[in-house]
């Protein structure tokens, strides 16, 4: 890629940064080695590794396969196959903490799940493993360690997520987002503290296309409200509530995720409000004309929020989940970037206060600067560089 944000094929043809084939692989020629990628489950096991490989730059695209391997049909085929890179699909279960006869099947999934990875490592010989968790990643990362693959795995979030955990025994190098991460990890295991990788895209955002996209003219604050790349029902719901309040005071973008836009874009003929499921190559435009945002607390957001300076409001995902986008939140509230609002933690403001905090936000601008101001301290726009680093270590060296 170079310095304008463009790559070059393989013959040297200029491509533009929303060609789909930018980081295009697809093409077969065996006699280049093999990197493989694992990770799944939601986008923010997926959009890291893109920041790592926009830093591994289009000589290292051009020198290498790539191959993503995640569970067939889940959002990282999409998200990697609109890339331009190789998927390939593996069986791959839930990790559920009750009992359940769907256990059993996703036993059996996760055992094929790891013959399939040894398997195709043993004839593809990938010279290393990138892993961004989820538990699709623990069979590939399980195959590879058993064959001496060199692993290097990636934590976005504060605290180890189970798959990360189990992923640490196979791993020859630990990266994680915060010095504070590091105690969560056993003496011996190799552990950086690279920060995040976020896609260079999302530096690129030009605000004026986000207000084209929206349809609105500029002349009101923005607010985006997104549920990370699942959509978030709970936030969906705040947002059907207190609509036509927030709607006197400011245009909303609304990311509403699959499962609810049906619900919330049949009322799309509400003034000054935008809602879609998803937005994929249009997202950084989107981002750049927020000037204030309501969202999920997932490492991703977290670390996109920061580095392109949005004052935040976070609802985390606490049902259901192990706790670690509360103490995201936590992290950056503490730390003066965000504000965190829930229905049942007594930790947190409540849900009753949120709106009004956001109508305060929008109609006071130097506010909103306050909030932003202190996000350079808390995260970094480096840390897809830092991991391209480690990452050339462990590449043969006549090919780096
Ligand atoms: C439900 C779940 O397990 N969530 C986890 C998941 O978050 P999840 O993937 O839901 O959310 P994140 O905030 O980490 O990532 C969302 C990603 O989606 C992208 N995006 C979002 C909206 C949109 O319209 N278009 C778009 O491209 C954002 O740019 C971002 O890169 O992984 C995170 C990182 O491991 C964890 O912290 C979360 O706890």
């Amino acid at each position: 890629m170079d310095h304008n944000g463009a790559y070059h094929d393989e013959d040297g043809k200029r491509k533009d940064m929303n060609d789909n084939t930018q980081r295009s692989n697809t093409r077969k020629n065996p006699s280049r080695p093999l990197m493989a990628f694992t990770g799944g489950g939601s986008g923010g096991h997926v959009f890291p590794a893109l920041g790592v490989l926009d830093e591994l730059g289009s000589d290292f695209s051009r020198k290498y396969r790539l191959i993503w391997l995640g569970s067939s049909g889940g959002i990282e085929e999409r998200i990697v196959t609109e890339q331009g890179i190789n998927f390939k699909g593996l069986p791959a279960g839930k990790l559920r903490r009750y009992l359940s006869l769907r256990n059993l099947f996703d036993a059996l999934k996760f055992f094929s799940g790891i013959v399939l990875a040894l398997l195709y490592f043993l004839k593809n010989r990938p010279v290393l493993l990138f892993s961004k968790g989820g538990f699709v990643s623990v069979a590939p990362v399980i195959a590879a360690g058993l064959l001496g693959i060199p692993v290097i795995s990636h934590e976005s979030d504060v605290d180890p997520g189970l798959a990360t955990r189990i992923n640490r025994r196979f791993t020859k190098v630990q990266c994680i987002p915060f010095p504070e991460s590091a105690r969560f990890y056993p003496a011996g295991l190799r552990v950086e503290t690279t920060g995040n990788p976020v896609r260079k895209d999302i530096l690129r955002g030009e605000r004026s296309q986000g207000l084209k996209i929206a349809g609105f003219d500029g002349t009101r604050p923005v607010l985006l409200v997104q549920g990370g790349s699942l959509g978030a029902r709970q936030i969906n719901s705040f947002i059907r509530e207190h609509r036509e309040e927030l709607l006197a005071h400011m245009d909303i973008i609304h990311q509403t995720g699959e499962k609810d836009s049906q619900r919330l874009s049949s009322t799309e003929d509400f003034q000054g409000y935008f809602a879609r499921p998803f937005f994929s190559r249009e997202y950084p435009h989107i981002l750049a004309a927020a000037d204030l945002v309501l969202s999920r607390s997932g490492a991703g957001s977290l670390w996109e929020l920061g580095i392109t300076g949005k004052p935040s409001f976070f609802i985390p995902l606490t049902e259901g989940a192990r706790g670690d986008q509360m103490r995201n939140a936590r992290y950056a509230e503490e730390r003066g970037v965000a504000r965190v609002f829930h229905q049942k933690d007594p930790g947190c403001k409540g849900l009753d206060e949120l709106a009004g905090a956001l109508i305060t936000a929008a109609g006071d601008a130097e506010l909103r600067k306050t909030m932003a101001l202190p996000w350079s301290e808390v995260v970094h726009p480096h840390g897809g560089r830092n991991i391209a680093e480690i990452v050339r270590e462990f590449l043969p060296e006549e090919e780096v």
